[in-house]
């Protein structure tokens, strides 16, 4: 069972591993945020990124424009590099050899958006790398992509539930939740039925990997009193809630960025090792 006192959250049947690394002195540039001593993660600054980019939703969301516009990539491109993104980071933490439990299940909890497509993608690679995904899509836009998406996971034997399950059936069946209910478009209060799914989720034990943001995060101000994941995949760069995230593990995944577009934003952001598609920050 953790007891890292960065995350409040405990997690039991499944999961073993260290615990994180305790503060060290370190220094992050966090536009609009900080200075650039602050150490936000308490994390060594051998393993921080320095200088990368923290992204407020406006600079967030104009990136994602610019890629398709003036870059010329299509959604179902980049969102299939963001969800093979999403399960890799996943396979690296949770590996199967880690679960406890008999079968390698887990709840995937989509959001109406792009964040929830990205949570269909990573399904769709998860089960490609040996993982028992089930889904959860209460809310499908009717868009060619996201139906197609549907028909994947279906043709690939993923089941999709029909209703939110009660906290302790996720305990029991599932070793963790990817969270890929809403992304960097969240705003306001949380409409149902996503309100009662997330208060669900709050309940659960079990860790939670989140795309991108925590679901119900407000993107740039995060939350105090919502979900905290145990692992968060920042896709293309880090959004200034992710300076809240106190899980175990943050991953930077989306290698797709054109270093022309990277320098007009000044990201900053750091080398992925080799080929590989993830980056631990
Ligand atoms: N460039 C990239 O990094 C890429 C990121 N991708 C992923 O796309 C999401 C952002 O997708 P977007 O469709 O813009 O928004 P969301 O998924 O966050 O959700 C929009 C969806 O949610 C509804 N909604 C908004 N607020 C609420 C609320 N308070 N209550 C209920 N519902 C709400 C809204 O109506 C929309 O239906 C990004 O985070 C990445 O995960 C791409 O996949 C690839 C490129
Ligand atoms: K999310």
């Amino acid at each position: 069972m953790s007891t890292s006192s960065r995350s409040s959250r405990k997690y039991h049947g499944s999961i073993i591993t260290a615990e994180p690394p305790e503060p060290a002195e370190c220094g992050v540039s966090v536009p609009g945020l900080g200075s650039a001593s602050w150490c936000p993660l308490g994390r060594p600054l051998s393993t921080m990124t320095q200088n990368i980019k923290y992204l407020g939703q406006a600079e967030a969301q104009q990136i994602d424009q610019d890629l398709f516009s003036e870059f010329g990539f299509s959604v179902d491109q980049l969102m299939e590099l963001a969800g093979l993104s999403c399960a890799t980071a996943v396979s690296r933490v949770y590996p199967l050899s880690s679960l406890l439990k008999s079968r390698p299940s887990l709840l995937v909890v989509c959001g109406p958006g792009n964040n929830g497509g990205d949570g269909l993608v990573c399904a769709r690679h998860l089960k490609l790398f040996g993982y028992e995904p089930t889904l959860l899509y209460p809310k499908r836009p009717s868009h060619a992509l996201f139906q197609a998406l549907t028909t994947q996971c279906e043709k690939m034997d993923i089941p999709f539930l029909t209703e939110m399950p009660e906290a302790a059936v996720i305990d029991e069946a599932y070793n963790f939740v990817v969270d890929a209910i809403f992304g960097f478009s969240f705003k306001g209060a949380v409409r149902e039925p996503f309100g009662t799914i997330l208060d669900t989720l709050q309940k659960t034990t079990v860790p939670i990997a989140s795309i991108d943001i925590p679901s119900g995060w407000d993107v740039e101000q995060g939350s105090s009193d919502g979900l905290q994941p145990d692992l968060l995949i920042s896709l293309t760069a880090p959004k200034k809630s992710a300076l809240l995230f106190r899980g175990r593990y943050h991953y930077l995944g989306g290698r797709f960025v054109p270093p022309q577009l990277e320098r007009k934003y000044n990201l900053n952001l750091p080398q992925y090792p080799g080929t590989d598609c993830v980056l631990q920050l």
